[in-house]
């Protein structure tokens, strides 16, 4: 490396991140340079004194390319102000010359070579190491389930067919509307993962309710390794304090909550001025929108979604502010799709034909017999294109086309490809639910009045005055209720926090009950102190008093105990209620339990629920729908209990309109949801390829070579896992260890259950920078050995070279992925001739001889120009290859995105909304990659030269 002398329009290249091309230095000021990386569109700040950079300098006799393309071989150089000038001649004879600050951006070193000379030989294993490592970390990238493999999650279909299906759109916009407790934010968590992963994303922003801000911190930490930064009004005012910029580019994942930003206005500016990847909103249900206006968090979240690219709006119960609300959150999604209400709403009526069709379409089982339905053919002709109609009949194509036809159907008359929804019915499992109830007296002093707020006849202690703890028969039958289930852990929710306050407090205090309470009045971290002190399983409450915030998101599934001290008017909220137990990890029954006054308001509510939903012991999805058609009946029979008639026959209709509803849903909307939601098949594919390639043998096979080769220290610790700590000769300091040690496993389902150990997988941060490590170092790059063979005469050179895709393109591009082989590798002998078939990369691995490393560099020397003549060839031979794997690169990279383009074209003949600036925008885009990848070139990686002696 030169030494570090910097000045404007300087040359430079990173050590760690030669992908981003040749540097060029903007500016030195003091102890920081600024480098801007052109090919890459990156820029850079480092400090001067240890930035990780060499300087480029071309000798006399090297051929270099101009910015414009130009080709020459360098004749003359001068200095200029700390830069140089480059003078020389192109193949036609033009003169030419530039300062250094004109040199292509797009460039390849051959450090290999540069440390041979040097007498820089590496052993043969740290050679086999950057080999393996190469071909790790490309298969990685190359992988189908790459992003998915990392998690510690336990590996459910569901949620893995789901995040699997965003691996190839463009842009990942989709509401997550799993049942209540199914996984949406493990679903949304491995999302985040892939894209961040993958260079997809790197700035995401997530907003949940204030309620969920720890949990999702926690989950995002222990699951994936996403380390969020919270930014309440707090911080927020301290970043605002140190005056560093906007406080939202403090850091890049940075998790708020909705009420927070909708108070202050001065945090909605920054989060709306600071640029992100990726949107994240929870709990989305509560963004709220009609006609005439839409609320504040609608607005701020449809400023964000409008200028990010990826958003993912999670919600179990969609429909829960009405069907304008959903609407209106489809539309923030996919506003070409979603941009008319009432066409909507009419579309909804036509679910079940286009469920009928597709049943049909995906029941023909060959291209022969859909040609012969002709009445399918005649039908599908309203809705499909020609081209595709035609494929379906050809042999060939039709596989593949009836999977177009299928998502071009949902996508334009269907539920949409952005809508995932997956229900106990997909995901099985799930414990039963079982309700009991204790009807009480009502006490004299509940004495509702004629019309009186639906609210207060629904939760009566508000009517009973200030010492309703002493009146109210709740309180009593609860502490009864205690007493007889001491083991038990209970959850009890209530709508009003002030009820769950009081009653927290006298079951405490009068009663001696161990308990907890959880409501809006408390600071964030006092209501996970709560939540903490009612899991923990020894010292903990026996009872948690909830108000309706805990109600939504969290995780209470170690209990499965529910009492509902009232009941909401919202059947989702009863069932965002009974979803805190009834989750995924649940191993009981979940028993809801329910104390109510009899022949009361509260007493309807639960009939109604009981024998009209069916909403407590299953999940109803019919709920929101009913509600809106029934409420003002419903209304009416909770003013007047003592109208039994009125009651009897509301019921009778509900369960009626219940079955009808249930039964066109199941044809129709959640016929298609399901559709869109789940391929058994499919997922099952996927979690064999998540099992495949996340093989722990190999991977702890190449740890081991790897911690080996720099330093890390490994014991054993218990089965399948080990202990890790930095060796005194750790060789690099960017490796992702922690400084007091890591115990980790290899193992997923030690991982699971025990979280004070690291999961290593092929993602897990520290592998991730170990094979970083290997791959921007140069270590292994060179190596010298002997092969007794009788291939060639004894004494004979050969070369084994390692040539690798050098792309440089901005991270989000992702360009990996098209790239077909992780390297070229070649052996090619003195007359030129190509080995590699004959001595196979691991047949050498095994059969390479030590050659002590002063011998070896004592024959680097003497044998100079052999060697030299030896690298000509092998790069002549990977000239030849670069022009196919380009080819293959730019044929992978075009038919994936011509999919979305044909997409966005077909939506434009039915949607007049869709401008053609979007299209062209797409088009660029595939230009863009195209150009990256023309500029694709083999660079020699590494290299190792072999002597040959005589087979014994
Ligand atoms: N694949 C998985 N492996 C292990 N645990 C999981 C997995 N998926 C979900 N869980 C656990 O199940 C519970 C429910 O998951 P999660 O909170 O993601 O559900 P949700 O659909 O977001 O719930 P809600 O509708 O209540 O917001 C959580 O405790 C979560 O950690």
């Amino acid at each position: 490396m030169s030494e570090l002398s910097f000045a404007v329009g300087q040359r430079w290249v990173s050590n760690s991140e030669a992908e981003l091309g040749l540097g060029i230095i903007t500016e030195v000021t003091g102890r920081r340079i600024e480098i801007a990386f052109p090919a890459a569109d990156e820029q850079r700040s480092y400090a001067a004194n240890n930035a990780p950079l060499s300087r480029v300098d071309y000798s006399v006799g090297e051929q270099v390319k101009t910015r414009n393309g130009q080709q020459f071989t360098i004749s003359e150089k001068h200095p200029l102000n700390g830069c140089v000038i480059y003078q020389g001649e192109s193949a036609n004879g033009e003169a030419i010359s530039i300062h250094e600050m004109d040199l292509d951006s797009y460039v390849q070193f051959s450090q290999a070579t540069d440390r041979l000379f040097a007498g820089q030989i590496d052993k043969n294993r740290q050679f086999q190491l950057r080999l393996r490592t190469h071909q790790f970390s490309h298969r990685l990238h190359q992988s189908p389930v790459f992003g998915l493999l990392g998690a510690r999650v336990q590996c459910l279909p569901h949620q893995f067919y789901i995040a699997s299906q965003m691996a190839n759109c463009i842009s990942t916009r989709v509401l997550l509307a799993d049942e209540v407790g199914l996984g949406k934010t493990i679903e949304a968590g491995l999302i985040m993962h892939q894209q961040i992963l993958q260079g997809r994303a790197s700035r995401v922003l997530v907003i949940v309710p204030s309620a969920l801000v720890h949990q999702w911190l926690v989950e995002m930490l222990r699951r994936f390794n996403l380390a969020f930064t919270v930014i309440d009004a707090e911080r927020y005012e301290a970043l605002v304090e140190l005056d560093e910029g906007n406080a939202f580019d403090s850091a890049q994942l940075v998790l708020t909550d909705l009420q927070t930003l909708e108070a202050h206005p001065a945090m909605q500016h920054d989060v709306l001025q600071a640029s992100w990847d990726m949107l994240v909103v929870d709990e989305a249900h509560h963004l709220q929108w009609h006609v005439e206006q839409s609320s504040e968090g609608y607005q701020l979240v449809e400023k964000l979604a409008g200028q990010i690219a990826s958003v993912l709006l999670l919600t179990a119960t969609p429909e829960q502010l009405g069907m304008d609300s959903h609407f209106a959150r489809l539309r923030l999604l996919d506003p070409d799709r979603y941009y008319d209400l009432d066409l909507f709403r009419e579309e909804q009526q036509k679910y079940q034909q286009i469920s009928l069709l597709l049943d049909q379409l995906m029941a023909v089982e060959s291209a022969s017999e859909f040609a012969a339905n002709k009445s399918l053919n005649k039908d599908l002709a309203g809705y499909l294109d020609k081209t595709l109609l035609k494929a379906l009949s050809s042999a060939d194509e039709f596989e593949a086309s009836r999977e177009q036809a299928k998502q071009q159907f949902l996508d334009q008359f269907g539920t949409g490809r952005i809508l995932f929804r997956n229900t106990r019915d997909t995901v099985k499992g799930f414990p039963e639910r079982q309700l009991t109830t204790f009807p009480l007296d009502a006490p004299e002093s509940f004495s509702p009045e004629n019309n009186s707020e639906l609210t207060h006849l629904v939760q009566p202690e508000t009517l009973l005055g200030e010492n309703w703890l002493e009146l109210d028969p709740r309180v009593d039958w609860l502490i009864d209720w205690l007493k007889q289930h001491r083991g038990e852990k209970t959850l009890l929710i209530t709508a009003n926090a002030e009820t769950a306050q009081q009653l927290e407090l006298h079951l405490r205090l009068q009663h001696g009950v161990r308990s907890s309470v959880f409501h809006e009045h408390m600071t964030l971290i006092n209501r996970d102190r709560a939540a903490a002190f009612f899991a923990d399983d020894e010292e903990g409450a026996q009872i948690l008093i909830c108000s309706e915030i805990g109600s939504e998101g969290r995780n209470f599934q170690f209990c499965s105990y529910l009492v509902l001290f009232d009941l909401p008017l919202n059947p989702d909220l009863l069932e965002q209620r009974i979803g805190r137990l009834d989750r995924i990890g649940q191993r009981n029954t979940v028993n809801i339990v329910l104390p109510f006054y009899q022949n009361t308001a509260q007493q309807l509510l639960l009939d109604w629920y009981h024998q009209g939903l069916n909403a407590f012991e299953s999940v109803c999805k019919t709920g929101s729908a009913l509600r809106e058609q029934f409420a003002e009946r419903l209304e009416q029979c909770l003013q007047d209990p003592a109208d039994k008639k009125a009651f009897a026959k509301l019921l009778k209709d509900t369960q009626k309109a219940e079955q009808q509803l249930r039964e066109n849903l199941s044809q129709g909307r959640d016929r298609l949801l399901t559709m869109n939601s789940y391929d058994e098949f499919a997922a099952k594919e996927i979690l064999m390829q998540v099992d495949e390639a996340s093989s722990p043998l190999e991977l702890a096979d190449f740890m081991d070579d790897f911690f080996d080769a720099y330093g890390v220290e490994q014991q054993a610790h218990s089965a399948d896992s080990i202990i890790l700590q930095r060796g005194d000769e750790l060789r690099s300091d960017e490796i992702d260890l922690p400084e007091d040690g890591l115990t980790a496993t290899y193992q997923r389902a030690r991982a699971l259950s025990r979280e004070d150990m690291a999961f290593l997988s092929w993602e897990h941060p520290l592998v991730l920078s170990a094979m970083d490590a290997v791959i921007s170092s140069d270590l292994g790059n060179t190596a010298f050995c002997q092969l007794k063979s009788n291939l060639v005469p004894a004494g004979s050179l050969l070369l084994e070279v390692a040539f690798v895709m050098h792309c440089p393109a901005p991270k989000q591009f992702n360009i990996t992925r098209f790239i077909p082989e992780s390297y070229l590798r070649l052996v090619i002998d003195e007359k030129g001739r190509q080995l590699e078939d004959q001595l196979a990369e691991q047949d050498m691995n095994q059969l390479a001889g030590r050659i002590p490393k002063h011998t070896a560099q004592q024959m680097v020397q003497v044998a100079r120009e052999r060697i030299d003549s030896l690298i000509d060839s092998s790069k002549k031979v990977a000239v030849k290859h670069q022009k196919h794997l380009i080819e293959q690169a730019i044929g992978s990279m075009t038919q994936l995105t011509d999919n979305e383009i044909q997409r966005l074209q077909h939506l434009a003949e039915k949607n007049s909304h869709i401008k053609p600036a979007e299209i062209e925008a797409m088009q660029a885009q595939q230009q863009q990659l195209q150009q990256f990848l023309q500029h694709a070139e083999l660079k020699l990686d590494a290299l190792r030269l072999i002597i040959v002696t005589e087979a014994e």
